[in-house]
């Protein structure tokens, strides 16, 4: 539904923020943008929105590139895409309840009233209608935002940051109201974010951003399985195991250093254990890690393989058919 073709944006002439950027989001997907700091994540928001023109490239809804539209065709296509900024831009004079009707105000439409009480419900704002923007918690204004970004029933929802200032419970709450939207109205849905916990809690897909350029796009499992090493080193600097270390102290003959990743179902199943008992091999767990994904969990082992005169490449082989990836490291 929103195809995003060799788009490249160019601030002032000479700063290139946006370089043949490509991605695609499908009816009903929950994709993310991530990035770290300059990355240009704000840069492709306010693109697909057109608050920015890009330089060149495509922003396709529905078949249509928006980037080629007339101004009033592109107002009318402009109303599919509803973004929730970052600091909500709520009008302080408004109650929540005026802010939600806002943009049905603006349009001139009917069953004002029915509407927003049936969203303030959804939303979960049903007791906070008449409060003004001053009055409410960081999750509130957040929940108010996106109520009035859902007024107009978008077929996009775009999010930018939707939990960065928010603290960890209130966290939980909000993404599970934005995937409780997401599903209710098989609304296809964008967050922005640079945190990686709400790619792995909420996203089916993920855009990852470096430097301008997309690094990776595709499932949000295959993201973590196959950058995990880059975005540890990126993200999470303090936890990354010392590769090189690991390596010296395992490097002895008739031993093997080895990486077994799980995805799904076979996370928690005994299969090391098994296969290692049938080639009589000992293993020496270095590292190990269960993440849960929004469907199913991945899991990363890092293991020393002791072999003597064992079959150590029928052990490899069989493991590697029972895995969803399996490497030697040494
Ligand atoms: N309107 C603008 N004019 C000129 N340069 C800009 C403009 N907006 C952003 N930039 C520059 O473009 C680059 C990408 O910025 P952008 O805000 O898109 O990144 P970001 O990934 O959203 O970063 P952050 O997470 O810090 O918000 C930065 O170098 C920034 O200074």
């Amino acid at each position: 539904m929103l195809e995003v073709k060799d788009l490249n944006l160019i601030y002032n002439q000479k700063l290139h923020v946006l370089k043949n950027i490509n991605f695609e989001v499908k009816k009903g997907e929950v994709a993310g943008i991530i990035g770290l700091s300059g990355a240009g994540k704000t840069s492709i928001l306010r693109s697909l929105v057109l608050l920015e023109k890009p330089t060149s490239g495509e922003i396709k809804l529905n078949g249509k590139d928006l980037s080629k539209l007339k101004e009033r065709d592109l107002m009318i296509e402009r109303k599919k895409i509803s973004v929730v900024f970052q600091n909500y831009n709520l009008l302080s004079t408004r109650t929540v309840y005026e802010n939600i009707a806002l943009p049905l105000e603006i349009n001139k439409e009917k069953n004002i009233k029915d509407r927003v009480l049936k969203l303030a419900e959804e939303v979960g704002l049903k007791d906070r209608l008449d409060h003004y923007p001053s009055s409410l918690s960081g999750g509130e204004k957040q929940r108010t935002a996106i109520a009035r970004g859902m007024i107009n029933n978008p077929e996009i929802l775009l999010l930018d940051e939707p939990t960065s200032a928010l603290d960890p419970n209130t966290t939980d709450r909000i993404l599970k109201l934005v995937l409780d939207l997401n599903k209710k109205h098989d609304l296809s849905t964008i967050i922005v974010t640079h945190e990686m916990d709400v790619i792995k809690r909420a996203c089916d897909r993920v855009v990852y951003l470096k430097n301008g350029e997309v690094n990776f796009f595709g499932p949000v499992y295959k993201f973590f399985i196959e950058k995990e090493k880059e975005i540890y080193e990126e993200f999470y600097k303090e936890i990354n195991i010392d590769w090189k270390a690991t390596r010296k102290k395992s490097g002895k003959e008739n031993q093997k250093l080895i990486k077994v990743t799980f995805y799904g179902d076979s996370t928690h199943e005994p299969i090391l254990d098994e296969i290692s008992k049938k080639y009589d091999v000992k293993l020496n767990y270095i590292y190990g890690k269960i993440e849960h994904l929004k469907l199913k969990p991945y899991g990363t082992l890092i293991i020393v393989v002791e072999y003597e005169d064992r079959d150590i490449e029928g052990f490899m082989k069989e493991l590697e058919s029972k895995v969803y990836k399996l490497e030697e490291l040494l």
